[in-house]
């Protein structure tokens, strides 16, 4: 057995019970390939009605199946990591290498400078001999007030370090320390100190944000430091040299903290920017630093982060360099991912900004030779980063290194500069074999998976005490976009040479390439889930099953599939820890994220490919103002700022309500039972997304805050689902006659139809469309006697060819309505009958509020119904005139849509009108 000093630095560990988890998952496959079956058997023949509906549906659900065993990858093979921080202090305390942090900034205005360097200060602060630490501020802004604000820092660092590292202080950041939850020691030197720090700090936060606040920074300040001289009046951020200032030189026997130590060295850098020239946002950023780096630091191993996400954990750079300097896996290890996490979520998450699951996927990567790098806090080891390919040579590569000594900070300096200049890299490798790569918006995606194709290996680390925390987004609208940038990033990936399964393929484990792939394809997974949000509600609107009955033997894997992967995840949020309503608020999320941000992503990266628009990098704010912050605090979701996304989000909840009513009334008034047992999915899924919306119904009708939804858009999106609904109600009309009957008479023909209430409206019409004699077209028409529950005469119409009429029932119960024949010739009658029951809706609504929206919702389907009703009579009049003239249905047609268009119009209005009554009623309360 080897002693102590041939004992690996970290350890591995797969999960136990995963025999159950596969079981449950060959259970879910299974299931998946009987529904399958169950469309594939089921399709409706070619000419037959609704086969493109199932068709569509049978698409969406082979790529649900599809995708769901693409994320079986990530769950199959899960391990979890270990390291030994003291194996490595013993055996390397005097050779440990040289670590490089990078931070990145682009925007003093929604990247505060106060904020950029606590983060900065935070990794200065790091458990990590100072010689060997060196920290990078890259500003993308080419901001003098983040110049002015790292100054402070240099200042402030002489002060703070020794605190942190006397007191073992944890978190590092002075801001997430003093403004966190953190207790105020008690012990009698630390409280003193900890007095005289906060006090020091919350000056320089001060004069830091009064600087912001003016705009620029002080004349007495500008006298500070030779630095500033490189702003003058012709400095914009997207037109200046390249900058690059070291505050704190480590070689300096002079930098030294008020306790006599070393300081870790800080650089300030704005690389070259010209309104001309692309800069490649923030991979090119990243390049820069690693070539300013390599010439002033050169350390073997490199830290990003973003400027919101400082260190939460002094020892990370320790736990990172036992995986990397492992004596018999380190060497294949490239780079090493801590999870993302956020400190500004509340209780229960509303934006799903921390979904347990992404984190736990990445385990299931590391199984699999490695996670993806997601950009903020990674540890690279630089010669991978930098184009290496992986061989066994690389064994044994990490090691101490010297720094240059010779040359003097103002040389490094100029030396530098002219490494970030923005002719530099033209003609280079960089950004493409070497760096970060270029013209992807998740650079660090595809740059991770490119370093594992030439061979190299990465971690995923999950320490018990965060890494890193950053700020979550704090409005709806923010995290679309986030959510847009990554998915069509990801996509482009998927669609570029450097999609997994082609160029992994050989080099990646195929799990790997899946597990890359879940990502990849997430802007697709938008089309699938819209079909499935907007087509079975529109069905249940019309009393169209388009999922097997509930007492059918094909019903079964159906509810298996869908209760087994809900009670699932719902023990799996249990295993986290998470609330009921943190689990339900991500599932809202992941439906938003499919429905608004992704559709956008796929059509973006499509039109991209075709080369119809560029690549842009919308930086996410990590500021907002009160009002919202104190929203998001209360976890009320933020509508206020108008999107397309939130018009796509709010047509789709609107659509869905109408239609649950339009069925739910079905169910009450017509069908029953009966239709809830043909139609029970279509109603859970229908439910489900109108339960899930019901903040946006909020938001739209009875919120009153600065985060309600803008009326612009509440009207766009009623208007939008108003419209959609007459497209598919013609659409379905032409495809799938679900209203009316069609028939062929011979004698006499009976129908029944039951009426629940008195004082209904009931609209009948019928049309001969033809005589069974093509030779000769004839008037003769038919007879059609009405009769109540009491065989008493509603209606007798003799001799008709087409008749179209409306009664107002007196007696509820069950009508007969019969058609004779007279001609010796058969005959094909069109019939149809529907029953409104609008006049009694104010009998059984209570709410107040709930009472007129209901009501105009009532009556906009009731309207809807007539519609319906009068389009299926203008069709079967058509039909038949169709025989007789062609000419006159078109004017038909005419007439039908002017009617439509009219009845858009109209109930525009009233909602309108509504919505102002609802304003002016809270506006009054409020008094
Ligand atoms: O031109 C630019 C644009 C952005 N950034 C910096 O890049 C970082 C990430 O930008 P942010 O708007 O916060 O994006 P997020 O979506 O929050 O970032 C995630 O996703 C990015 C890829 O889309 C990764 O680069 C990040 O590391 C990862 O945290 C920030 O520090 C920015 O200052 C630049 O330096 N230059
Ligand atoms: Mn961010």
């Amino acid at each position: 057995m080897g002693g102590e000093d041939e004992s690996p630095l970290f350890e591995t560990k797969g999960e136990k019970g995963r025999i159950w988890y596969k079981l449950y998952a060959f259970s879910v496959f299974v299931g998946l390939c009987l529904i399958w079956v169950y469309r594939a058997s089921h399709i409706p023949k070619l000419g037959e009605e609704g086969r493109w509906i199932w068709l569509g549906l049978f698409g969406a659900e082979l790529w649900f199946g599809f995708y769901w065993v693409l994320n079986q990858s990530v769950r199959w093979n899960p391990v979890y990591r270990r390291t030994f921080k003291e194996r490595l202090s013993k055996r390397y305390q005097a050779k440990l290498p040289n670590v490089d942090a990078f931070v990145c900034t682009a925007d003093p205005m929604i990247e505060p400078p106060a904020m950029v360097i606590s983060t900065v200060l935070s990794v200065m602060a790091y458990e990590y001999p100072p010689e060997k630490l060196s920290v990078y501020l890259s500003d993308d802004a080419g901001s003098e007030l983040t110049f002015y604000a790292l100054l402070e820092a240099s200042r402030f660092a002489k002060s703070w370090i020794p605190f942190c590292k006397k007191f073992k202080v944890e978190p590092r950041s002075p801001d997430a320390y003093f403004n966190g939850e953190c207790m105020c020691p008690k012990d009698g030197l630390q409280a003193v100190e900890w007095g005289k720090i906060k006090s020091l700090y919350t000056e320089m936060e001060n004069r830091i944000n009064d600087a912001v606040k003016f705009g620029k920074v002080s004349e007495n300040i500008r006298k500070q430091h030779r630095g500033f001289l490189e702003w003058n009046r012709a400095t914009t951020s997207r037109d200046h040299q390249a900058i690059l200032h070291i505050l704190i030189d480590g070689r300096d026997t002079n930098a030294i903290d008020d306790e006599g130590f070393t300081l870790p060295t800080l650089v300030y850098m704005a690389r070259e920017k010209r309104p001309y020239r692309h800069h490649n946002f923030k991979a090119g950023a990243m390049n820069s630093l690693v070539r300013v780096s390599s010439e002033i630091s050169s350390g073997a191993v490199m830290l990003n982060v973003d400027c919101d996400m400082y260190s939460s954990n002094s020892e990370t750079v320790k736990d990172a360099l036992c995986f990397l300097m492992d004596e018999e896996k380190g060497h294949e290890i490239a780079y090493v991912q801590l999870p993302q996490l956020f400190n500004n979520i509340t209780k229960n998450d509303i934006y799903g900004s921390s979904p347990m699951w992404a984190w736990k996927d990445f385990h299931g990567l590391d199984g699999y030779g490695g996670p993806l790098y997601v950009g903020s806090g990674c540890f690279h080891r630089r010669e991978s980063l930098c184009g290496k390919h992986f061989n066994e040579t690389c064994k044994a590569a990490l090691r101490a290194n010297e720094r240059n000594m010779e040359a003097s900070a103002s040389t490094l300096e100029e030396r530098a500069k002219s490494l970030i200049t923005c002719t530099y890299e033209d003609n280079t490798e960089w950004g493409k074999e070497m760096g970060l790569k270029y013209g992807c918006p998740v650079e660090d995606v595809i740059t991770g998976l490119a370093i594992k194709c030439r061979g190299w290996k990465s971690i995923y680390f999950n320490p018990s005490r965060a890494g890193f925390l950053g700020v979550a987004p704090v409005t709806l609208a923010q995290t679309l976009v986030q959510h847009k940038r990554w998915s069509e990033g990801d996509f482009q990936i998927f669609l570029s040479k450097y999609c997994p399964f082609l160029y992994g393929k050989g080099k990646l484990k195929l799990g790997l390439q899946m597990g890359y792939s879940i990502y990849c394809l997430w802007a697709p997974c938008s089309f699938p889930t819209l079909y499935y949000v907007i087509i079975p509600p529109f069905t249940l609107l019309h009393g169209i099953s388009l999922f097997p009955k509930a007492s059918g033997i094909w019903f079964m894997p159906f509810s298996y599939v869908i209760a087994a992967t809900t009670m699932f995840s719902l023990w799996e949020a249990f295993l986290f820890g998470c609330t009921m309503k943190r689990w339900w608020n991500e599932q809202r999320m992941y439906l938003f994220k499919r429905l608004a941000s992704y559709p956008f992503a796929f059509v973006d990266t499509i039109f991209r490919h075709l080369g119809l628009n560029k690549s842009t990098f919308i930086i996410t704010a990590k500021v907002a103002d009160e009002e919202v912050s104190k929203r998001y605090k209360q976890e009320m979701m933020e509508f206020g700022s108008p999107s397309p996304m939130f018009t796509i989000l709010a047509t789709l909840a609107m659509l869905n309500l109408v239609c649950l009513i339009g069925g739910a009334k079905r169910l009450v008034l017509g069908e029953g039972i009966g239709l809830l047992g043909s139609m029970l999915l279509q109603f859970v899924l229908c439910a489900s997304v109108v339960l899930i919306n019901m903040p946006v119904y909020q938001a739209m009708f009875f919120r009153n805050d600065g985060g309600r939804m803008p009326t612009s858009i509440t009207l766009t999106s009623v208007a939008l689902a108003i419209s959609l609904l007459f497209v598919f109600l013609s659409l379905l009309l032409s495809v799938w006659s679900a209203a009316g009957i069609r028939f062929v008479i011979d004698r006499e023909e009976c129908f029944s139809h039951s009426v629940p209430y008195e004082g209904d409206t009931v609209l009948v019409s019928f049309v001969v469309i033809k005589a069974e004699r093509s030779w000769h077209y004839g008037d003769e028409g038919v007879d059609f006697v009405v009769k109540g529950p009491h065989g008493d005469q509603i209606h007798d119409a003799r001799d008709k060819t087409s008749e179209k009429f409306e009664f107002i029932v007196q007696q509820k119960g069950l009508h007969r309505f019969c058609f004779t024949n007279r001609s010796p010739y058969h005959e094909t009658i069109d019939f149809d009958i529907h029953v409104g029951h609008f006049t009694h809706f104010d009998q059984h609504a209570k709410d107040e509020h709930f009472a007129p929206l209901l009501e105009q919702i009532s009556k906009l389907e009731e309207a809807l119904y007539n519609i319906q009703f009068e389009q299926h009579w203008l069709e079967a009049q058509t039909d038949r005139q169709a025989l007789v003239n062609e000419g006159m249905s078109r004017r038909a047609m005419h007439k039908a849509l002017l009617e439509s268009a009219a009845l858009i119009g109209v109930s525009m209005l009233q909602i309108f009108l509504l919505r102002r009554l609802f304003e002016r009623k809270l506006g009054m309360s409020r008094v």
